[in-house]
């Protein structure tokens, strides 16, 4: 059975008006200027603690590490409050599951927020395994990632396809050879991709 492993923001989900309410509640909280959606979205891809690391950065001041595991703890509180799954995107993997193929999440978002998420959204029910950035000591764009998630579900790289938004998702899915669909509606660039698709409604006769 061939499986179709899904990345999650800016994939699955339009999740970065979340991403950009907790990290203005941080920035607020340390008295400094709130982020633009596009400069966040631009920002997503790496994880959590990359998102914050970034936005410090842009902002010219050092990470405080003391400040993550309260930024990780809203992200998981408030995960789908204004996120959404994109549109076409149930019907896509319903579509797809009607042609045989079984769905995993292989995401660098920490696992309890990506849970918290799948759950209020009413997706989790889709998908055979997911894996989050903290759930293997290594995360995309490592290929070990997606290695995981093969052998998690017993299935052969030759069997799988990943569909990603970001540099980060194809060059996992190559390393670990898997063929990559670019998710263009996301966040990021698919440089590299064997396929792109540019709505999820394209995906099912893409995969075939
Ligand atoms: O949370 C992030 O920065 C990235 O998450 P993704 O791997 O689902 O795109
Ligand atoms: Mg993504």
């Amino acid at each position: 059975m061939p499986l179709a492993i899904f990345d999650l923001d800016g994939t699955l989900v339009d999740s970065a008006p979340d991403l950009r309410a907790a990290l203005n509640r941080l920035m607020a909280a340390q008295g400094l200027d709130p982020f633009p959606l596009p400069e966040v979205a631009a920002m997503i891809g790496d994880g959590a603690r990359a998102l914050l690391l970034k936005a410090f950065t842009a902002r010219g001041l050092a990470f405080d590490e003391a400040l993550l595991p309260g930024f990780l703890d809203d992200l998981e509180a408030n995960s789908a409050v204004l996120t959404r799954p994109y549109p076409g995107m149930v019907a896509a993997l319903e579509a797809l599951a009607a042609q045989g193929w079984r769905h995993a999440v292989c995401t660098n978002k920490p696992i309890a927020a990506t849970r918290a998420l799948l759950a209020e959204l009413g997706l989790a029910p889709h998908f055979a395994l997911v894996l989050g950035g903290d759930s293997l000591p290594v995360k995309k764009p490592d290929p070990g990632h997606v290695r995981g998630v093969l052998e998690g579900l017993g299935v052969a790289a030759a069997d799988a396809v990943m569909i990603g938004d970001h540099q980060n998702d194809i060059r996992a899915a190559r390393g670990a050879g898997v063929r990559s669909v670019f998710a263009a509606w996301g966040y990021g660039e698919g440089t590299g991709a064997d396929l792109s698709a540019a709505a999820p409604s394209a995906l099912p006769a893409l995969l075939g």
